[in-house]
């Protein structure tokens, strides 16, 4: 299994106090992780480093075999191999259509080949045929639905995804986690937060549990040691040993 991202000696720090302090943490190429903690325990703060758009106040990121540095130009590229889709993402104004094209034009993509990825893009999200409706119109779950295909037609290295399943009934969360799930067998790696645990259940994959902005055990909410960011498959726990879901 190859890794996708290594962080190592994390710290974050806002006036004066520490935030995020994470010793060694390891995601890997096709799989997903479930990042979990309650609020304020870092959780926006470590999607942000892993977006690459923030750096910590110190330690090192490694993205592939590169060590993230975050003043020069291969920043950009590096970017462009992660898709951070936010808790209320931003739809502008005009067509579904245009607004799931938007990325791929700034990459370069045009004509038939920008068709089929907008239009398998909304098929994946169960949205195929609405390219030609207005972003405006759209209820709030569609939006989120539209937000997650413009992420997706990007076909990204990495995804993080930003509590995706907080604002949607039950079909559509089903529905968003069944795409979501399916995404690694195409290579992707997968970061999602979720306040739910039912969430974290249902999607399966790795927990990466924050509490007080360090990594802890999902089960216990004991610290982990910090070798253990390494090995989060071993520490996650089965669904049904976690919660009992009616
Ligand atoms: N720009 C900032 N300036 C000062 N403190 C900040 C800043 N951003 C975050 N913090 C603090 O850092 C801590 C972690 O915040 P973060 O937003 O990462 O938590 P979270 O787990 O995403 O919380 P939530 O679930 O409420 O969104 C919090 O105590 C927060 O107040």
């Amino acid at each position: 299994m190859s890794e996708c991202i290594r962080l190592t000696n994390i710290r974050t720090t806002y006036t004066g106090r520490t935030v995020l302090a994470i010793d060694r943490l390891t995601l890997h190429s096709g799989r997903i992780y479930t990042l979990t903690g309650a609020n304020g325990a870092g959780k926006s703060t470590l999607l942000s480093h892993l977006a690459l758009l923030t750096p910590p106040t110190s330690g090192e990121i490694i993205f592939g075999d590169r060590t993230v540095s975050w003043n020069n130009g291969s920043l950009r590229h590096l970017r462009r191999q992660v898709t951070l889709v936010h808790q209320s993402p931003y739809l502008f104004t005009g067509s579904v259509f245009a607004n799931v094209a938007y990325g791929l034009k700034l990459r370069g993509v045009h004509g038939d080949e920008l068709k089929r990825r907008v239009e398998s893009a909304l098929n994946l999200v169960g949205l195929g045929g609405f390219g030609h409706r207005r972003s405006r119109e759209l209820s709030g779950g569609e939006a989120q639905r539209i937000a997650l295909a413009r992420a997706l037609a990007l076909n990204t290295r990495v995804l993080l995804l930003d509590e995706p399943l907080a604002n949607v009934d039950r079909t559509t969360s089903d529905l968003l986690t069944a795409v979501i799930a399916g995404l690694p067998g195409a290579g992707t790696t997968v970061v999602m937060t979720t306040h739910d645990p039912e969430h974290a259940e249902r999607l399966g994959g790795d927990r990466i549990h924050l509490v007080a902005g360090e990594l802890a055990n999902p089960l216990t909410g004991v610290k982990l040691s910090s070798n253990e960011g390494d090995e989060l498959c071993r520490l996650s726990p089965k669904p049904a040993a976690l919660f009992s879901i009616a």
